[in-house]
């Protein structure tokens, strides 16, 4: 089967023989590592110029899957994603899908340590301005925000396709919700309770979805965010750390969603580029 991203279209090659492409995008190499974990066979090393990506090839009938440790916070995440993205392109065996994986802090009650969220909305959650005039103060002083799609530009929220969403999130058992990509780790509970509140749907925080999704959009290729938690999104405790678990989690989680994303058929999903 061949990928058409740029059409959008899920298409059958003459020879019927190329896999679907993705790119699964982690910030640091132990969770490329627990991704792998979840596929047969050693990765190979394919070098770009500025990354290496860990290459798994498809069982018949499987996805090629490149995996890319592209670095922690959302700059770094998102040139490096452009660049595999870029490199790709110009050899000409484009990417069908992006894929954020990796720990993250998660609210609770909704989210515990070792759960699993997948994305319906990934969201800058700290790309805009503190403001005490419009949006805010809160009446507890807090400072108000606006999101810089309110200050006239860009976009703060990829949304992943729908469907695929839903099915990939009855494979892993993973909550959906929306996830909140943030430069700075939440280590309060009152910014964890001020995000909650400007973000009613957050189950999960973290550092590099939306630098990846905006590399994803660019190239109009379709995104995921799957998140496993390490942690609870609140007051700095190490010692709370559940990084194991919470890779164990994710190598599970990639194992069941595989087949979904190898039969997921974009035809009639809702994606960002529609
Ligand atoms: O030192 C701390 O207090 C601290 C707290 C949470 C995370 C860190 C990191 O350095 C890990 C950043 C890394 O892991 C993802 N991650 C994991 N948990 C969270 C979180 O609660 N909030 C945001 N990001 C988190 C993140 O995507 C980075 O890749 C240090």
């Amino acid at each position: 089967m061949e990928l058409h991203a740029q059409e959008g279209l899920l298409t059958t090659s003459p020879s019927g023989t190329a896999p679907p492409r993705v790119l699964v995008a982690t910030a640091v190499p132990v969770e490329r590592d627990a991704v792998a974990r979840a596929f047969d066979g050693t990765p190979s090393r394919v070098p770009l110029p500025a990354a290496t990506l860990a290459r798994l090839l498809p069982h018949p009938g499987g996805a090629e899957y490149d995996l890319l440790a592209a670095g922690v916070g959302p700059g770094l995440a998102a040139a490096s994603t452009a660049g595999a993205l870029t490199a790709a392109a110009l050899r000409g065996t484009p990417y069908d899908l992006v894929v954020s994986a990796g720990i993250g802090g998660g609210f609770l009650p909704d989210a515990p340590p070792a759960s699993l969220v997948l994305a319906e909305e990934i969201t800058a959650a700290d790309l805009g301005a503190e403001t005490d005039g419009a949006g805010g103060p809160g009446a507890d002083g807090t400072p108000g925000f606006l999101p810089v799609t309110d200050l006239g530009f860009g976009t703060v929220t990829h949304l992943p396709p729908a469907a695929l969403v839903r099915r990939a999130a009855e494979a892993t058992g993973a909550r959906t919700g929306t996830v909140l990509t943030v430069s700075t780790v939440t280590g309060t509970a009152r910014r964890a309770a001020e995000l909650r509140a400007r973000h009613p749907r957050a189950l999960a925080e973290a550092m590099e979805g939306f630098g990846v999704a905006e590399a994803a959009a660019a190239h109009r290729t379709p995104v995921l965010e799957i998140r496993a938690v390490s942690n609870p999104v609140g007051p700095r405790d190490r010692a709370a750390w559940r990084i194991g678990d919470a890779l164990a989690a994710l190598t599970v989680a990639f194992g069941k969603l595989a087949p979904v994303l190898e039969s997921w058929n974009p035809h009639d999903d809702r994606t960002d580029r529609d």
